[in-house]
């Protein structure tokens, strides 16, 4: 099963990760009282960071089993563990280090001081070792989802670039081709730093719902595209979706050149 994009239009970024941020403990609290977990893809970038600062601030806070939830991650800059330009540094700023998390249960991707060293290479085997830890972790709970090499993610959020990438998708470079892997190490990408590791779009594609979040007039002209029926090598975020659920939370500004039939009300 797949599903089409619905599209939430919010006055600006505030309000966006204020609501998106509601919305993202509802969802867990759901999946919690439902199957007693919940398992939640990360992303970097201002708006996903923006989600887990205004969680942190949220009486939704408290209402959620921190110690029963999953966490991993959409994609990661290949850096030492602990740079202030690493998604996870920032999440933990954020809002981790703030909630009482299980580490066991906490799954950043791997650094560049890790064992599988720095540079490029590394970060292939660093992306290949993530994909085993998804394996194992898809095992042990149950069937898991994209057979069985990934454990079902309640939700998984993802930025929007300009370039429309997503995670460290970007137009055209060997990563977003990618149909077998679920983690790739991911080389010379436009935005720094050129070495990441991000999920494949298959990977993104087995969550259950799938999140987009963006704010900002620079991010109006990639939303047309990829709701536009742009192909996905070209415009990565084109080809992202869930399987019960795929949502475009923008703001004003980021939804300011989508056709008219895609635009709802402002303020769902
Ligand atoms: O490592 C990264 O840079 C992010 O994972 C990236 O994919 C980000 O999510 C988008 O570029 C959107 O970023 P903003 O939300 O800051 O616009």
């Amino acid at each position: 099963m797949t599903s089409d994009p619905q599209v939430f239009v919010h006055h600006d970024g505030v309000e966006l990760a204020v609501k998106a941020a509601a919305r993202l403990a509802a969802t867990v609290l759901e999946a919690q009282s439902e199957r007693g977990h919940a398992s939640v893809v990360l992303t970097g970038g201002r708006n996903g960071n923006a989600l887990l600062a205004a969680l942190a601030e949220s009486p939704a806070r408290d209402t959620i089993d921190w110690s029963r939830l999953d966490l991993w991650w959409g994609d990661e800059r290949f850096l030492p563990d602990g740079d202030p330009d690493r998604n996870h540094t920032l999440a933990r700023q954020a809002l981790l280090d703030a909630v009482d998390l299980d580490p066991a249960r906490v799954h950043p991707m791997p650094a560049s001081d890790g064992p599988w060293g720095e540079g490029p290479e590394a970060a292939d085997t660093a992306a290949a070792a993530y994909a085993a830890e998804l394996a194992k972790a898809a095992a042990a709970a149950g069937p898991g989802a994209h057979d069985g090499r990934v454990p079902e993610f309640d939700v998984l959020l993802l930025g929007l670039g300009p370039d429309t990438h997503v995670a460290s998708l970007f137009p055209e470079l060997p990563a977003v081709r990618e149909t077998e892997r679920t983690v790739v190490g991911v080389h010379g990408a436009p935005k720094p730093p050129p070495t990441r590791i991000s999920l494949t779009l298959p990977a993104i594609r087995s969550a259950r719902e799938v999140w987009l979040l963006a704010a900002g007039e620079d991010k109006a002209q990639a939303a047309a595209l990829a709701l536009s029926g742009a192909g996905e090598v070209q415009a990565p975020a084109a080809g992202v979706y869930g399987q019960r659920r795929t949502l475009w939370l923008l703001d004003l500004a980021a939804a300011s050149r989508l056709p008219g039939d895609l635009l709802p009300p402002v303020g769902g």
